[in-house]
């Protein structure tokens, strides 16, 4: 039986270093565990970065179809899903770090026939902001998983994690006797996951009982998921929660959601000390962009597939 609910998230305020056995450490702990998703505030990215990027996707995806293929999927650069690819509502542009003004330049050069170098400039503003915002949020998170983890494990597994933004313009439902997805239950192939959402709302996230939740939008606070890559290298200690979009209102909703990730040729392995004596290891060994490659191999324009996580890849105790 899958109903509805609201729950207030834990809201971590970002600017403030985080004690060791501080309560707010262990609510974000709770939090990571049960729901693998949490807030966060006083994240220094303001207002006005929000508007210009939100106007220049308005005006990127008013554009005629005809323009927009020419990003992907079926083109060289693959940076457009176009609708129907993950849903009738949903159409995104990808725009990939650690270079994002050249990631953002080469689909603007496509797109706008005169060189628009603000397209670049506030979307390396933003890849930037997100990748300092991640490092922060990885290590906070290792921190939940035991006093010396962060320490010991930061350095040597997550130095080399990579950041990638998509922008994501879901259409308006024309029709909304019944529950509109404009985006499938799915989780994230990410380490961790920080979105945007305008002030429409939809996001939801699963709950352990199968219950469908409300992440209402909150002004000034992104949310933060772990997605599959941290569950994995947790021995499931971090939880990556199935979660999707519904679409409430006949207007469209605008996203972002920017995903930090373990360099492709990382071979993830929970470490003895996070696997804890005496628990079994619920992981064999993978390396990063096999199972991002198992997650795009289906058939349509290379896109995720929705409903596999990393358990039917590399589970041990979960394999078919
Ligand atoms: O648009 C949203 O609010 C969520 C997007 C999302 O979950 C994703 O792109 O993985
Ligand atoms: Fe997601």
């Amino acid at each position: 039986m899958v109903s509805k609910a609201c729950i207030q998230l834990p809201i971590l305020d970002i600017s403030q270093p985080l004690q060791p056995c501080s309560s707010s450490l262990s609510s974000l702990s709770e939090a990571c565990k049960e729901l693998g998703f949490f807030h966060i505030t006083n994240h220094g990215i303001s207002k006005d970065l929000y508007d210009k990027i939100r106007l220049l996707s308005e005006f990127l995806f008013s554009l005629p179809n005809e323009t927009k293929i020419k990003l992907g999927p079926f083109s060289s650069i693959k940076t457009y899903t176009p609708h129907y690819i993950a849903s009738p509502f949903f159409e995104s542009l990808r725009v990939s770090g650690p270079d994002f003004t050249s990631s953002a330049q080469s689909s603007a050069d496509v797109l706008f026939d005169k060189h628009y170098s603000e397209f670049s400039e506030i979307l390396r503003q933003y890849g930037s902001a997100m990748t300092e915002l991640s490092k922060k949020i990885v290590k906070i998170v290792l921190m939940t998983l035991g006093d010396d983890v962060e320490r010991k494990y930061y350095d040597s597994e997550y130095k080399n994690c990579h950041g990638y933004l998509r922008i994501i313009n879901y259409s308006a439902p024309k029709s909304l006797e019944e529950e509109v997805e404009g985006l499938g239950m799915h989780t994230d192939m990410s380490c961790l996951t920080i979105l945007y959402q305008d002030e429409m709302g939809g996001l939801q996230v699963r709950s352990n009982q199968g219950h469908w939740i409300d992440i209402s939008p909150c002004e000034g606070t992104l949310v933060v998921n772990i997605g599959d890559l941290l569950r994995a290298w947790s021995n499931e200690k971090l939880r990556s929660s199935e979660h999707r979009v519904v679409l409430k209102k006949p207007l469209n909703r605008f996203s972002l959601a920017f995903f930090w990730c373990f360099e492709n040729d990382k071979v993830i392995l929970a470490p003895d000390e996070v696997v804890g004596e005496g628990n079994s290891r619920i992981y064999k060994p993978f390396v990063c962009s096999d199972y991002l490659r198992f997650r795009e191999s289906n058939e349509k324009g290379k896109f995720e597939k929705i409903g596999f996580t990393v358990r039917d890849f590399a589970g041990i105790r979960f394999q078919m």
